[in-house]
């Protein structure tokens, strides 16, 4: 779907630059002029399906608050297309890009990738989807991410969840880990932690304003959480649509 609209898009972005600078749409404007029809007569989903652009959920917590585990079980049970903001950057750094040394010293100091890099990722792997519902995991980190986010996609999520875990639960879950990233030491979580109060705390407070947040309390056992989390995305199935 979103793939199939990037393609076109492609096709028809010189047309509108050449008619109105203001008449050009975005990807996601695109998609939402082209595709409705189609996401109608495929959508099977209850409210979601009169919907024309994806729907988007930010799934946000500090370091070690079990994003990642809780997004695979949303994923899998509902169909959800997990992009952890994270990984998408870990795999950057590894590839032959012109980033990958900036994006290493980043993730290795704990600080923030600049937004156009971490927001072309996201994108590209939204546009190359075949599906329509995705969970944005660890991203925005910081108030800065989250305008760029907005104002190059074009779109707003349409929930936020937030896990909230105690300090020492988190700095005790990454550094059992175990999964040899280079951020999972004692210096880099205290500095991931500060950056978490400072900079992704604002972002959730953004949404909590907005009535976007569903806090969720992340202590627990994994199904614990889970069923917390689960009456959120009851209206999708995983069977559901992905085009
Ligand atoms: N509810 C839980 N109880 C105990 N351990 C958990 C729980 N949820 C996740 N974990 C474990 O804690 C570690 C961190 O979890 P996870 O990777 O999901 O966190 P995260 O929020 O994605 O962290 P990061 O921001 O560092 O990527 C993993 O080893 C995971 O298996
Ligand atoms: O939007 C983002 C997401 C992540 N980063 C950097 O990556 C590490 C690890 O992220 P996880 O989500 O915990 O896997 C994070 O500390 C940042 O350095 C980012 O810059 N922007
Ligand atoms: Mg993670």
């Amino acid at each position: 779907m979103w793939r199939c609209s990037s393609f076109l898009f492609s096709l028809v972005r010189p047309l509108n630059r050449r008619i109105h600078p203001q008449l050009a749409l975005n990807r996601f404007e695109f998609a939402q002029h082209f595709f409705t029809t189609e996401i109608l007569r495929t959508a099977n989903e209850g409210v979601f399906s009169k919907r024309t652009s994806p729907f988007i959920a930010f799934v946000l917590g500090g370091p070690g608050s079990g994003k990642g585990t809780q997004c695979m079980m949303i994923a899998d049970t509902f169909g959800f297309t997990h992009l952890s903001a994270g990984d998408l950057l870990r795999k950057e750094m590894v590839s032959d890009g012109e980033n990958g040394v900036m994006i290493r010293n980043s993730i290795k100091e704990g600080k923030i990738v600049p937004s156009e890099i971490t927001i072309r990722l996201i994108q590209k792997a939204i546009e190359s989807s075949e599906n329509y519902k995705f969970l944005i995991d660890g991203f925005p980190r910081s108030d800065e991410n989250r305008i760029a986010f907005e104002r190059i996609v074009g779109v707003e999520p349409d929930l936020v969840l937030f896990f909230e875990c105690p300090e020492e639960e988190m700095m005790k879950r990454v550094l059992s880990r175990n999964q040899g990233r280079i951020d999972d030491n004692i210096e880099t979580v205290k500095k991931r932690l500060q950056v978490f109060h400072t900079l992704n705390l604002p972002v959730v407070n953004y949404y909590s304003r907005k009535g976007k947040v569903h806090k969720i309390n992340a202590v627990g056992t994994l199904d614990e959480i889970f069923e917390k989390v689960r009456p959120l995305f009851a209206a999708f199935s995983k069977d559901g649509p992905r085009n």
